[in-house]
């Protein structure tokens, strides 16, 4: 537990350091066991560029906090990445307040579209001749709701395809996943340089 909030305290700076989360915004999380399903997550409402090892708490697949912990509530989306780590098998979620995403989800309610970027390969998908749509749902603020529409949208991988593992929230953020941390954060990092490549030279004017 203690090398999990290590491992999340210093992903979480790297991150707050891109600005894609400022202030208190964005959280994360790592598979601690899948049977019972337990998380550990980062907790809610702390300063994400500053966090320690301590800073995490253990959550069910719900979201809900698994034992006690002295004065951290768990993070207000862990529901949500309970719920993407169940139903995708991904180790680890990453939840960001990059603006990239927030603009592309405005411009494109219905999914981002990308193609023939070298920087798809890096998301398990081809360079050339492939189309490949980021989802986006609506924000709300019930987990279990925000889960539903996450399942709605989601395209497991196919024979042909890999999964896409990014998902826009609308007017809110994203998330990635992977099967490490590290894995997460490639496939965040990649994404917002694809959402931002395609809102500089594809958005509405
Ligand atoms: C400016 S923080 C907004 C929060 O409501 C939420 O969206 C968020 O990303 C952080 O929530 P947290 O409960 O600290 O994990
Ligand atoms: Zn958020």
């Amino acid at each position: 537990m203690f090398a999990a909030g290590e491992a999340l305290a210093v992903e979480s700076a790297r991150f707050a350091a891109m600005g894609w989360m400022r202030g208190t915004s964005g959280n994360l999380s790592v598979v601690l066991g899948r049977d019972p399903l337990r998380l550990a997550v980062t907790a809610s409402g702390l300063d994400k560029g500053e966090l320690t090892a301590a800073d995490v708490v253990v959550v069910d697949a719900d979201g809900e906090l698994v034992g006690k912990e002295q004065g951290k509530r768990p993070s207000a989306e862990a529901g949500l990445h309970a719920r993407i780590a169940a139903v995708t098998g991904a180790n680890a979620v990453v939840h960001l307040h990059a603006l990239s995403a927030v603009l592309a989800g405005l411009y494109w309610p219905d999914g981002v579209e990308l193609h023939d970027l070298e920087m798809l390969k890096g998301l398990g998908h081809d360079a050339h001749g492939e189309t490949v749509v980021i989802p986006v749902i609506q924000n709300g603020q019930d987990m279990r709701e925000q889960g539903d529409a996450f399942e709605e949208v989601y395209l497991p991988p196919t024979l042909r395809d890999n999964e896409v593992p990014v998902l826009i929230i609308a007017s809110h953020g994203m998330y990635a996943w992977g099967e490490t941390l590290t894995q997460a954060r490639w496939h965040a990092e990649l994404a917002e340089w694809l959402l931002r490549f395609t809102v500089e030279t594809s958005a509405p004017r």
